[in-house]
């Protein structure tokens, strides 16, 4: 494979994505011109039809846009004057339906790719990627005895055993039940945190961002209206695709104390501690917590005679209104974080809310996602 090293241009790290589409059947356009990291996974989300897997068929050059670069630390897939093959890019793809061959064990898929790939596979990286995705007791079994889940975690091992250098997931938990998704999700989970390849992974469930993503990418009508850091593109509310039950924000955090009689741990958070319900996480462990807005409640003084574990000083952000004429969303700044509350707007008049101010943010529930 050529190195295709652009001289002179900072590009030794992270991912340039730069394309402009237009199908020459709809009116749809892709404009895009993005620079991520390399590590961890970014999250591409947004509503049906802004473009998520338009742009994830260009990186895999399954598209080709009128106007397209890719670059990957440092390496091209392509530019003005170069096009790299699809089959010639170091990519794994997990697409939303798995695709298995039917005639072929899961085993049998497995090794299949492993040989289309032409990479002499270390060692320990088979049972590595077979423990990672618990698969190891299914895979004798034939492709169409797999249950949904099974098959999605096949394919998943699948993409990584071709040892790519980026791994694009395409929506691969929406074609599963409820139940299935959160037989998946904690393997998506232990694979972000062991592998140090990048993962582009294509939602629209919060849910799914606010647990795996690390960078978040959002979609509206072919163009990135907003990227950044998971905790500031939820804490923003730039976009009313954030405006909804699930609105909230997400805090980075790291187990602090663990207090055994009441069975809580404390978690540090930027300058804030919150007392969760003690998880069987050990102390010092990195967490992610996800505090919504309609768990949020104010007080003008600190209630300690109130059933509410959780009370943190703050000072009123921003006023916005909520799709529900009768609600406002107030964001709060904590010591270093952002905090959500939702409000009716006679509770916004009564407690004579505006920038600045300074009161209680009583939190009545905090989940932990990670
Ligand atoms: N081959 C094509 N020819 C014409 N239009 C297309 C083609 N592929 C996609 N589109 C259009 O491009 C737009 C973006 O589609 P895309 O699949 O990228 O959106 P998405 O954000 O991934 O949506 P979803 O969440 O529903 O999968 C849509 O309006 C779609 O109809």
């Amino acid at each position: 494979m050529p190195t295709n090293k652009i001289v002179g241009e900072n590009t030794e790290q992270g991912l340039h994505a730069k394309f402009h589409l237009q199908h020459p059947t709809s009116r749809f356009a892709l404009n895009v011109d993005l620079t991520l990291p390399d590590n961890g996974v970014t999250a591409i989300f947004g509503q049906s039809g802004s473009g998520k897997t338009t742009l994830l068929r260009c990186i895999a050059g399954l598209e080709k846009a009128q106007q397209g670069h890719f670059v990957m630390k440092g390496e091209t897939w392509q530019s003005d004057s170069f096009f790299l093959a699809t089959h010639k890019r170091p990519l794994g793809y997990v697409f939303q339906e798995p695709s298995l061959f039917p005639h072929l064990t899961a085993k049998g898929n497995l090794d299949y790719a492993i040989k289309r790939s032409g990479i002499p596979l270390p060692a320990d990286l088979y049972d590595q990627v077979i423990d990672l995705m618990g698969i190891e007791s299914i895979l004798k079994n034939n492709s169409q005895q797999l249950s949904g889940g099974e098959k999605q975690r096949v394919a998943i091992a699948r993409a990584l055993l071709i040892q790519p250098k980026l791994l694009l997931m395409d929506e691969p938990l929406a074609s599963l039940d409820n139940a299935r998704k959160q037989e998946i999700l904690p393997y998506l989970e232990k694979l972000k945190s062991t592998l140090k390849t990048p993962i582009l992974y294509v939602s629209h469930s919060v849910e799914e961002v606010m647990r795996l993503a690390d960078h978040v990418v959002l979609m509206e009508d072919g163009e990135v209206a907003t990227q950044g850091q998971v905790e500031e593109v939820f804490s923003q509310l730039t976009s009313p695709l954030l405006f909804n039950n699930g609105t909230g924000v997400i805090w980075q955090g790291q187990i602090v104390q663990q207090d055994e009689k009441w069975h809580l741990s404390k978690v540090s958070c930027a300058g804030s501690d919150l007392w969760i319900r003690n998880n069987g996480d050990s102390l010092g462990q990195q967490v992610r917590v996800r505090i919504l807005a309609t768990d949020v409640s104010l007080t003008l003084t600190c209630h300690e005679d109130s059933s509410i574990l959780n009370r943190l000083l703050v000072s009123v952000l921003d006023i916005i209104p909520d799709k529900d004429p009768a609600m406002a969303l107030v964001r709060l700044q904590t010591e270093q974080n952002t905090l959500i509350a939702r409000l009716t707007y006679r509770s916004v008049d009564h407690l004579a809310l505006v920038a600045g101010k300074t009161l209680w943010a009583q939190i009545k529930s905090v989940a932990l996602v990670r």
